[in-house]
Order: C-alpha cells, then sequence, then structure tokens
C-alpha cells in the first residue's frame, strides 16, 4: 500500500508524465510565459523528430551507443522497455557517490560518463552525494566495515566531494561542446545533498514503507550480508539497512521523475533494492501493462574495469587516481593513463571519451602499425586530462609528457615541487642510498617488492637509471637519458647523489620516481617512511625476498 504520509509530502503523482520539455501538456504550462511555451513545444517537436529518425534506424538509440562503447554490465528492468522508454520520452537519471574521501577518483567517473551521456541526449541528470548515507557507510563488497568516519571529516569530506562533482560536470559540458553537442536551453543537471530528505524522515513512515517491502529473506540471503557475517567483522543494524535508505533516495527522487538509477556493478543489489521500494509504493491505477513498465525504474550498472594486467583500474601501486588536481597532478594523471596497456586502450576511449567511435576505430588502426609510439595511449590521456581538467591543462600536460618520454630534469623538477610525496616524487634519507647497491635502492624507492625482486629487476633489464646527458647541444637542453641499472656501480650512485641529492630510477616503460636524498635526521623529522626503513633504524637488514 502507498504510505499515506509519503504520498501527502509528494507535489508530483510518479505516474505522471514527468514534466519534461518533450511531454508537458500544454495545460500544465499555462501558466509559463508565451515564450518559454514556444520554445518547450518547439523542444518537444525536435525530440519528436528525434525519436521518429531512431525508429526508422537513421539514428542509434542512447542505449545501442551505451551499449556498443561497453558501459552496460547489467540492466534490471526490461532491455527493450528502456530502449523506449530513453527514445520516446525526457526521463531523469541519478548516480550516487558517498563522501568517504574529499575528491572523485577515476573509478567514479564511468557511471559518470553514462550520466552525461544521458544528459547531452536531453535527460535529466542528477547526481547524489550522500551525505547522509555515508555516515553509515555502504557495506556493499566488503567483508571489514570501513573505519568510522566522524562527522567533521564526513562533512569536510562533503563540500570539497561536492565542489568537485560541480566541476566535473562543468567540464565535461565543454568537452561535449568541443565534440559536437554543444549546450541546449533545455539540458539539466543537478548535484543534490540525500541528507536534505533523509533527515526529515520519520522513523516510523521509513518502517512502514521501505521495513514492510523488504524481505529478511532476502536480504540476508544477499551475498554482501553473508560473506560478512561468515567471514568479515559482522555486520551493524545500520549497515543492513543501507540498502533500503539508498533506495529510499531514489523513491524520493522518482517523485520528480528519476526513473533511472545508475551505479557501478557492485551496486546491482542496492538498484534493485529502490526498484522493489518503488514499485511497492506507487499506486497502480489501471493502466496498461505497458504504461506501468514504461513509467517504471530501470537499474543500469557499468562494468568493474580490471587492466589486462588484472589490476583494479584506476589505481596505481593501490592509490587512487584522484580526479581533484591538487590529490593527482593532471601529469600524473596523464601518466597513469598513457601507461594502459595495448589490450585495454580501446576499451578505454570508448568509456572515457566522447570520441566517435569509427575516429576510435582509425586511431587503433594507425596505433597498430606503430605500438611503441604509443599513439591510443596519448589520445586517451590527453582526452582525459581535457575531460577532467580543460584543455589548456590537456595541452599543457601532453606537451610535458611529450618531453617525459626522454625526460628532462628540469620537468621532473618542476613536477615534483607541485606533486606531493607519493606517485612520482619521493624523499629518501641519506643512509638508505648512500653506498647502497641500486637493487636495493629500488627496495627502498618502492619500485621493487623486496631487495632480491629488485636484483631480479636489475639483471632482467628492466630497472633503470636517469642520466642528465653532458652535452649542450641547441636542442638537448641537458636531457635525461635512462641506462639500464646493470652495470650501474654502487659508487656510480653514490656519485652522482654527491652531485645533485637528486636520483631518477624508472622500471618499466614509464614507471619513473624521481628521488631527493635528505639527511636522516631531516627524514625523520619530516615524519616520513620508506620501505626497510625502521628495519636499518632498528640495526636490522631488509628483506632480502
Ligand atoms: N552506495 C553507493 C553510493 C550511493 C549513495 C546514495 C545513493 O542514493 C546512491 C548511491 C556507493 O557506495 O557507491
Amino acid at each position: 500500500m502507498p504510505s499515506p504520509t509519503l504520498w501527502r509530502s509528494t507535489s508530483l503523482h510518479p505516474l505522471s508524465p514527468y514534466v519534461c520539455t518533450n511531454r508537458a501538456s500544454i495545460s500544465a504550462l499555462r501558466y509559463l510565459s508565451r515564450s518559454a511555451v514556444a520554445r518547450k513545444s518547439n523542444s518537444e517537436t525536435l525530440w519528436d523528430q528525434q525519436a521518429e529518425r531512431i525508429r526508422a534506424g537513421h539514428r542509434k538509440s542512447l542505449l545501442t551507443i551505451l551499449e556498443e562503447r561497453g558501459y552496460v554490465k547489467d540492466l534490471a528492468g526490461d532491455r527493450n522497455a528502456l530502449d523506449k522508454l530513453l527514445t520516446d520520452k525526457c526521463i531523469g537519471a541519478y548516480s550516487g557517490i558517498d563522501p568517504t574521501a574529499p575528491s572523485l577518483h577515476l573509478g567514479h567517473l564511468l557511471p559518470m560518463m553514462v550520466l552525461f551521456w544521458m544528459y547531452i541526449h536531453g535527460h535529466k541528470a542528477v547526481s547524489v552525494i550522500g551525505g547522509a548515507t555515508a555516515r553509515i557507510g555502504d557495506p556493499t563488497g566488503r567483508l571489514i566495515s570501513r573505519q568510522e568516519m566522524d562527522r567533521d571529516t564526513i562533512a569536510s569530506n562533503f563540500i570539497s566531494l561536492q565542489s568537485c562533482v560541480r566541476a566535473m560536470w562543468q567540464n565535461a559540458e565543454r568537452y561535449a561542446e568541443r565534440h559536437g553537442y554543444p549546450k541546449e536551453k533545455t539540458w539539466s543537471r543537478s548535484v543534490k545533498n540525500n541528507t536534505v530528505w533523509l533527515r526529515k524522515l520519520k522513523i516510523i513512515d521509513f518502517l512502514t514503507d521501505a521495513g514492510t517491502v523488504a524481505r529478511m529473506g532476502a536480504m540476508l540471503g544477499r551475498d554482501t550480508v553473508k560473506n560478512k557475517m561468515a567471514q568479515g567483522d559482522g555486520m551493524s543494524y545500520a549497515e543492513f539497512t543501507y540498502p533500503l535508505l539508498q533506495a529510499y533516495d531514489w523513491w524520493h527522487l522518482y517523485q520528480s521523475g528519476v526513473q533511472v538509477q545508475i551505479g557501478g556493478s557492485d551496486q546491482y543489489g542496492n538498484i534493485v533494492a529502490g526498484m522493489d521500494l518503488i514499485k511497492h509504493l506507487t499506486p497502480r491505477p489501471s493502466t496498461s501493462p505497458e504504461t506501468k513498465q514504461l513509467s517504471g525504474p530501470f537499474g543500469l550498472t557499468v562494468p568493474l574495469l580490471t587492466t589486462a594486467a588484472g589490476a583494479k583500474f584506476g589505481k596505481s601501486a593501490g592509490n587512487a587516481i584522484w580526479l581533484d588536481k591538487t590529490m593527482t597532478t593532471p601529469f600524473e594523471l596523464y601518466g597513469f593513463l598513457v601507461g594502459s596497456a595495448d589490450a585495454d586502450v580501446e576499451r578505454y576511449l570508448k568509456l572515457f571519451t566522447f570520441l566517435p567511435l569509427d575516429q576510435i576505430s582509425s586511431v587503433m588502426a594507425e596505433h597498430q602499425a606503430d605500438p611503441s609510439q604509443r599513439k591510443a595511449q596519448h589520445l586517451l590521456a590527453r582526452e582525459v586530462v581535457d575531460l577532467v581538467h580543460g584543455p589548456e591543462e590537456a595541452e599543457n600536460t601532453q606537451k610535458r609528457h611529450g618531453f617525459s618520454r626522454r625526460p628532462n630534469l628540469q620537468t621532473l623538477q618542476a613536477e615534483a615541487e607541485n606533486s606531493k610525496e607519493g606517485l612520482n616524487r619521493l624523499y629518501l634519507p641519506h643512509s638508505l642510498v648512500h653506498s647502497k647497491a641500486p637493487a636495493r635502492i629500488l627496495y627502498h624507492a618502492g619500485l621493487a617488492k623486496s631487495n632480491s625482486h629488485g636484483l631480479r629487476m636489475v639483471n632482467s633489464g628492466g630497472a633503470y637509471i636517469g642520466i642528465q646527458s653532458e652535452e649542450k647541444e641547441p636542442t638537448s637542453d641537458g636531457e635525461l637519458k635512462f641506462r639500464p641499472l646493470r652495470g650501474v656501480t654502487t659508487s656510480m650512485v653514490s656519485e652522482m647523489i654527491a652531485k645533485s641529492n637528486i636520483l631518477v630510477l624508472r622500471t618499466g616503460k614509464w614507471n619513473v620516481k624521481l628521488i631527493e636524498v635528505i639527511r636522516d635526521d631531516e627524514y625523520e623529522q619530516k615524519g616520513l617512511s620508506a620501505p626497510g626503513w625502521e628495519e636499518f633504524k632498528e640495526g636490522r637488514d631488509a628483506p632480502s625476498s
């Protein structure tokens, strides 16, 4: 039964066609100015014409575009009904993010891309930031709960995440414009905080509405619940209730026409919980089954991206790649993407750019003719930096990376200055570098898992040292040359740091670390630590395997 309490609090009947430019009835618009009415009916006509072209097979439907580019992992709801809905009607779609960190990361970009595509095809896009849900923390897929976050941390994460999401939307809009999707007046997007409605939710209403739909059998049967209780750290009542809160978000948004929810592949269960709630709370006047289906909720999950090497996409050495440039610089973002494997790059170009598929195919053909130039990877990296940070940043970063294929010390140093210690900049204490074998320095710099792993890398020719070339030809500008570490002696390394205190090491093609060697006491004062440092201080040796 629909809840009278919830029902009265909403202004729109969920089955009424969403007041949207293409379907708004003229009578509902009588309070609008004549020009607004004209604009609305104009866009209504445009929408109908476009739908007609899709139906006639002259244009791809939005769902087809999403499927072809690889965005669809699972659909909740009937595929053809969703296809028809997205073609015939302007609807709302949303995706949520909990502010468990102060910034978006690369993993968030995938569901957001789907929302961007929907937006540039005229649907209303809503990004929800889970100010309220973050206080509980989504237990999905976890065995161990996140560390509890205090309210202040959530509040400050919320503020910075919100500005990150807003900036992302602005950039995506400009990026779309550069790819032939100029902004239309009727496009609509918003960023909402679920605290706004969840704070007002009364426990008694929540229990009688959401609490009665959710059956214990189904809830206890969910993998997250089973695994966390059997193999993890158990589950709190609040965590158990999380899917219902997310479901309630959707029910709330559904009142204003948000019929689609998009999420990561792990969100399927939470999305279905929302669909169940909506179906349960929606009054069922005697409409045809088709009308009922087309006015109902649909869910879409995006695939979980793993690299060809099996690692989770968006993490470098276990650290997330952030979209806030104070956390991951554009240079680092570019560096991460330009390092994509040949086997992944085409898939990423389809997922993370608005480039048309035929352009992607032709770039891939060029790339395959000479993979060593990494043309496709450079295009991917440039496009993503363009999408996330804008065209000027993309242009500059690409120029600097053009150098970094044969990097120069000044460029690396300049980069190091505005990057935090972490991805490609590092301090090491003098004692871990001076008179130490190169293989061991690789271990201390985090480039090798152990001393002997470092030795294997050195012997197999997979580790290099950057050497500033002496000759100053007009073009060379003190360029860095990499030579294999095999054959480089301990005393050569010590001599180098005696000169400049700087050491540049590289493993594989792209993993470059600029190491600044500082005094041991200074290192301690900065509160830093490196693999093997504690052991060194305690007089123990670094592990050898
Ligand atoms: N549970 C989602 C975030 C989310 C929060 C609220 C929502 O309404 C939707 C999604 C996640 O962890 O990824």
